[in-house]
């Protein structure tokens, strides 16, 4: 059984958040890595969907971890929630990985569909058919809950490739599939992270002593690869610059809101001049086929959420545009009966959303609209530190939660 997870509604995460800070500190930093199973999973705060549809933000997550245990304590906690950071603004600098992702992931399927064993392996292995001990566990689990617990994600990830030889982009599209936190940076350069392509020739291998460990000693695989082979896949390119964030338009303005911030109310002040709002979700984009019943409505349902509240907080109509047949029309229409040219959007990160919802907006510009992209203060203060390794960002972290006066609350 999963907790939490059946209301994809801020008020959902915000009771888990509560639940859980207490136990953000050295109980965390001790225990993160154990995963009795899904019935009793105390030790982690099983957060990311909330986090990764921001019902809740990473700055609220990092509040309340150093309100209720201090700064100290709460320092593996916030790293942890920093790796979401880096990874956000890592895919931001290198947003080409993102789509040689998506071209290695379609010559792999059409691959599958000419090599019929390799089909069969595939079909054994997101079935939880292929005979190794916890990797079967975990494919039913994902596909049955939406969730893995990390240490879980890295020795499936690594079994999928060092053991059964499958390629990494079929693995991370299974993911994608069914998790209700599935990210394109998260989960893409995880992948790559264990693969050894994130961090050039350091994979991860899982072994049968550290299974048992992590799983509680609810799994004890004998037959895992005793060596990582050099996974193919594309090598990091050179970073890019980051995207200006644009600045907010000084009349009134039309709000849309897509499935990668669903909290506005807690950054953009109700006195802005909202005119109306509008919802667009994009989560078809996710992979290929269709996307698991639960990662949809969980998208879905937050989207709905994010709606009902921004249009509380700034006391204007709101519409889920989703539904539509045709979004693009559906999205040039509500612009149309506008009183403004302006709108914002929070910032669509690399991934689906954008490859999405950035075709729409450029025809909305023909039409004459401005649109403001706008990130986050979080976003801005660590992204220009996630161009390389996590290191240097895990650095900047003080510095950066001084700002909001955090390191010593
Ligand atoms: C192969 C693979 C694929 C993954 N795919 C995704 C994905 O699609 N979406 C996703 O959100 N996470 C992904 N992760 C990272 C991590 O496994 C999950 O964020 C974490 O398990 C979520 O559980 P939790 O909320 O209980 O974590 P907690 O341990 O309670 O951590 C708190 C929060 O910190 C962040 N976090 C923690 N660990 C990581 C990490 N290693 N990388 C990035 N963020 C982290 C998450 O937002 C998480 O909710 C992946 C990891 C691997 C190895």
């Amino acid at each position: 059984m999963i907790l939490h997870h059946e209301t994809p509604a801020r008020h959902t995460g915000l009771e888990r958040l509560n639940e859980f800070a207490p136990l953000m500190g050295a109980q965390y930093a001790h225990r993160r890595n154990i995963d009795p199973g899904e019935d009793a999973r105390p030790n982690v705060s099983q957060l990311s969907p909330f986090l990764r549809h921001r019902l809740i933000s990473e700055e609220e997550a990092a509040t309340a971890a150093i309100i209720v245990n201090g700064g100290e304590q709460a320092t593996k906690y916030i790293q942890e929630i920093c790796w979401r950071t880096y990874f956000k603004g890592w895919l931001e600098h290198h947003p080409a990985v993102w789509s040689d992702y998506i071209l290695d992931r379609d010559t792999q399927f059409q691959t599958l569909e000419k090599d019929k064993g390799l089909r069969a392996d595939y079909e054994a292995a997101i079935e939880g058919r292929a005979g190794i001990e916890g990797f079967d566990h975990w494919a039913k689990e994902l596909a049955e809950t939406g969730y893995l617990h990390n240490h879980a994600r890295m020795s499936f990830a690594s079994i999928w490739l060092f053991t059964l030889k499958l390629p990494w982009a079929l693995g991370a599209d299974f993911f994608l599939r069914h998790l209700l936190d599935g990210d394109p940076a998260s989960n893409t350069l995880s992948w790559r992270w264990v693969a050894g392509l994130h961090t050039s020739g350091k994979t991860y291998l899982a072994k049968k002593e550290a299974i048992e460990t992590c799983s509680d000693g609810r799994f004890s695989p004998d037959n895992l690869a005793q060596s990582a082979h050099q996974v193919p896949g594309s090598e990091n390119p050179q970073p890019q610059q980051l995207p200006v964030s644009d600045g907010m338009p000084e009349e009134r303005f039309a709000l849309l809101l897509t499935e990668d911030d669903l909290s506005v109310e807690t950054w953009l002040d109700e006195h802005l001049p909202v005119e109306a709002i509008a919802g667009l979700e994009s989560a078809g984009g996710r992979c290929t086929g269709d996307v698991s019943d639960k990662a949809m409505s969980f998208t879905r349902g937050a989207l709905q959420d994010g709606l009902s509240r921004a249009s509380n907080h700034f006391g204007a109509a709101a519409e889920n545009l989703s539904d539509t047949a045709d979004k693009r029309r559906a999205l040039r229409d509500w612009a149309a009966q506008l009183n403004t040219k302006h709108i914002v959007v929070p910032y669509l990160p690399a991934g689906w959303t954008r490859e999405a919802i950035a075709p729409l907006l450029t025809d909305l510009q023909t039409d004459g609209f401005h649109i403001h992209q706008m990130r986050r203060d979080w976003d801005e203060r660590f992204w220009p530190h996630a161009k390389k390794g996590f290191f240097k960002l895990r650095k900047q972290i003080p510095s950066v939660l001084m700002h909001w006066k955090l390191r010593k609350v």
